[in-house]
């Protein structure tokens, strides 16, 4: 333990020790890829009940395939990951659904719905069978998926007809409507204009209230640093470190993990660190 996290915690104990303590995930020695290649190369970490997590990392490192291996999109290698204290193997595919809700990095669909029924679908993993009955709980649960990602004005737009930024809400809706314990999201912020980023971030750190998790890819390191507990910093499908977004932002580290020479400053409302660089290099 670092000496100011030592600090921290003696000063602040119920707010530090609130968040992270219970691992909800946890990700041990974890490798895999495609075709046999270590594309995520022995990697550890864990995300607490309650916790926004932060991946960051240059294009390449490993941030997609690393969640496609937590969402059991493809099988890992080596190592273990588990989740709410049980392997994640031994999840049936609907049980897992209940669990972990994904938000990918592409939003196309192969077929023609409305924007009420993809975050309909949200529902899938609470049903027997596609046929079975729709409840005034699911019809609950759908409309405020809605309301919290803005997108009730155009509930029965053709999803298709919609623009990029648009389609990134209502899968966010759809995952919502899940109600999972852990949301992986992939670049959630991809096609949003700034209020729609702002909007977006905070309905999914109001989502980690109630002990629920969010592990999130991010390009936009203040972005990171500005809406997560913790960042976790990985680099050529390896883990680097990992940082509390409300201490010192590890400013060396990130020059040197992304190649560009940053600087940092304190934000002037919140206490957080941005960084900024030269537009040329
Ligand atoms: N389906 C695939 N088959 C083979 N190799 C892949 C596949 N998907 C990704 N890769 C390779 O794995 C490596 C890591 O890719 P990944 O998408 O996980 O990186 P990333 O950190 O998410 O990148 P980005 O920031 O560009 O989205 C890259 O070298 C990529 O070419």
């Amino acid at each position: 333990m670092s000496r100011c996290t030592f600090i921290c915690l003696y000063l602040f104990p119920s707010t530090k020790r609130a968040k992270g303590v219970n691992g909800l995930l946890e990700v041990k020695n974890v490798s895999g890829g495609y075709r046999g290649k270590k594309t995520v190369n022995n990697i550890s970490f864990t995300v607490g009940k309650g916790e926004f997590v932060g991946l960051i990392g240059p294009n390449g490192s490993g941030k997609t395939t690393l969640l496609k291996i937590i969402s059991n999109l493809i099988p890992k290698q080596t190592g273990q990951i588990s989740l709410c204290s049980q392997e994640l193997e031994t999840y049936s595919a609907k049980e897992l659904a209940k669990k972990i809700a994904v938000l990918p990095q592409n939003n196309e669909l192969g077929f023609s719905y409305t924007v009420k029924q993809v975050v309909a679908l949200g529902r899938t993993p609470y049903k027997k069978t596609l046929f079975d009955n729709w409840s005034t709980d699911d019809e609950t649960i759908v409309l405020d998926a809605m309301k919290q990602t803005n997108i009730y004005t155009f509930a029965n737009k053709d999803y298709l007809e919609l623009s990029g930024g648009e389609r990134q809400r209502v899968l966010l809706a759809r995952a919502l409507a899940q109600q999972p314990q852990l949301l992986l999201l992939d670049e959630p912020a991809n096609h949003l204009d700034i209020k729609h980023q702002i909007h977006l971030f905070s309905t999914i750190k109001k989502f980690t209230e109630n002990e629920k998790s969010v592990l999130a890819v991010f390009h936009d390191i203040n972005m990171a640093s500005l809406y997560c507990d913790r960042i976790i910093v990985i680099n050529q499908g390896q883990f680097v470190k990992e940082m509390k977004a409300d201490e010192e932002l590890d400013v060396d580290c990130l020059s040197s993990v992304f190649e560009i020479p940053f600087t940092k400053h304190k934000h002037p409302q919140i206490p957080r660190e941005i960084v900024t660089f030269h537009p040329l290099i």
